[in-house]
Order: C-alpha cells, then structure tokens, then sequence
C-alpha cells in the first residue's frame, strides 16, 4: 500500500514539474492546445495501449521534452527524480545546438542502440504526434513537410521495432496510410 502510494506521490510530482516547465507553451495545432496535453498523452499511451507499468518509463515520458524544449536540465531531473529517469530522458533529448537535418538524422542513426525504456518514450512519442498529424497541419507546415515527416518517423520507427506490439502495430496502421 505505501510503494503504490509512493508511485502515485512520485508520477503526481513528476507531473506537476512538466506542467510548471512548459506552462505558456502551446502545440502547434489551430486549437493551440497547451503543450502538457503532449507529455501527458504520451504517458497514457504507454500505460493504456502499451501496458507499460514501469514507473521509470511513464516517469521518463511525462518529463520528456521538459530538457529539448524548456529550461529544465538533466541534472535537474536527476536531483527531483534519480538518475535513472534521468537517463531515459537523456536518450530521448535532441541536441538543439544542431541544425535541423542533423537532428533529425541522428534520431534515425540512435534508435536502434537506445535502451528498451528509451525505444518505448520514442515509440509512443512517435504515435502521439503522427495521431496529431492526421488531425490537423502544424502551423506554418506545408503538405510537402507533413508527408516528409511521415517517412522520417517511419525510418525512425524501423530502428525502435521489436519493443511493444500494441504500439508498433497502431504506428504501422498510420504507415500504410502514409507512407509508400
Ligand atoms: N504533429 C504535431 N507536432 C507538434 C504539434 N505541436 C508541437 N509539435 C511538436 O513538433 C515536433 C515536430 O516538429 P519538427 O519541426 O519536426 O521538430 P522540432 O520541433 O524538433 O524542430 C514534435 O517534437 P517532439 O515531440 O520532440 O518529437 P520529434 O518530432 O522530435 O520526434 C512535436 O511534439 C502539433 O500540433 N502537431
Ligand atoms: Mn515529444
């Protein structure tokens, strides 16, 4: 009873502390939907389709692009939340010093030698923003960027297979979509 409670105390802080850091940052969609629905929904991917029950993956997922896209630190996670947790987010945190492409070409070159628990943050990730994309264009994005990212995720998604069937199988289903 206490450990659940414990679990419960430490996801609640965990999300709080996302909420905090990205409150003001809005997703890109007409709606402007508030950036925290992102993290929040890809943790429920991973418990609710996924099955996950790892504390340190939802933990790791929640805080996701807290360290990419706020002014959160790694050693700031590592203080609030271990190490561990913090390692995950690590594996999943673009270096934003990097132009664009290589970005985004490093994601498809790190995938296949991530840890489990980062494959699986990177998967639902993944999931959550094609789902977005077949919802409504990010501003600004012309049709030629949303099918481009199509089949960037889908190089990236080849390198993380093997790792959770519910999720690879709702990611495949989004590919034959779109992506010949
Ligand atoms: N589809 C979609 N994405 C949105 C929206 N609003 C914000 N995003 C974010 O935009 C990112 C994808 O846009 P890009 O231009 O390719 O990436 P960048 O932000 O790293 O420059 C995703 O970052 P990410 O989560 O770090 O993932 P990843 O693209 O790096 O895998 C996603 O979370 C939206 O309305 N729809
Ligand atoms: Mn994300």
């Amino acid at each position: 009873m206490s450990d659940s409670l414990d679990v419960l105390g430490i996801l609640l802080k965990c999300a709080n502390f996302a909420a905090v850091k990205h409150s003001g940052q809005r997703r890109k969609d007409p709606e402007k939907t508030p950036y925290i629905n992102h993290p929040i929904g890809v943790a429920y991917i991973l418990t609710d389709e996924g099955s996950v029950r790892d504390p340190a993956v939802i933990m790791a997922a929640i805080l996701h692009d807290t360290v990419e896209d706020t002014d959160t630190t790694l050693d700031e996670i590592k203080k609030e939340f271990g190490s561990n947790v913090a390692n995950i987010v690590a594996e999943v945190t673009d270096d934003k010093s990097l132009p664009y492409d290589e970005r985004k070409r490093l994601q498809i070159v790190h995938a296949p030698t991530s840890s489990k628990e980062a494959k699986l943050v990177k998967l639902a990730d993944k999931l959550y923003n094609l789902r977005d994309l077949e919802k409504a264009t990010p501003e600004g994005w012309s049709q030629e960027r949303v099918k481009q990212y199509f089949i960037w995720a889908s190089k990236v998604v080849e390198g993380l297979r093997g790792t959770n069937r519910q999720i690879e199988n709702s990611l495949d289903e989004i590919f034959s979509r779109h992506v010949l």
